[in-house]
């Protein structure tokens, strides 16, 4: 049971990590909480909750996975690699990906309510 409250504990580390070290993770939090503030706003529907909270969830996974990508290739390849750069180029992608997706998902549900 110790262990399982531990893995909270480590898992928390980790979110908090991103947050210090990651201007973009702290961007996209500020985001995330303008959208949820929009959200109960314009009272929006239980199926506009779900997207909203979906792209949140998703923009999140990538920022992390991201941050865990960085600190590897730090850590294997301190040195410039093309393919180094690569791979961080590629998980930058990613969040970018769902950043854009989230964005346009916001517009989509809050656009007709403010017009
Ligand atoms: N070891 C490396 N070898 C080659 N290119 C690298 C290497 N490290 C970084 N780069 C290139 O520089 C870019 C920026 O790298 P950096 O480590 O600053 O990532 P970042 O996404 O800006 O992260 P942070 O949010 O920590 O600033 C990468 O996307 C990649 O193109």
């Amino acid at each position: 049971m110790k262990k399982f409250f531990y893995g909270f504990q480590y898992a928390w580390q980790g979110i908090r990590y991103a947050f210090k070290t990651q201007i973009n993770f702290r961007f996209h939090s500020l985001a995330a909480i303008f959208a949820v503030s929009m959200g109960f706003y314009f009272k929006i529907q239980t199926y506009e909750w779900l997207w909203i909270l979906a792209v949140i969830a998703m923009v999140f996974i990538s920022e992390l996975f991201n941050t865990a990508l960085e600190v590897l290739v730090d850590l294997v390849s301190p040195d410039y690699h093309v393919k180094a750069g690569v791979i961080k180029d590629l998980s930058s992608g990613a969040v970018l990906f769902t950043a854009f997706f989230a964005f346009v998902t916001g517009l989509l549900i809050f656009i007709p309510k403010i017009f």
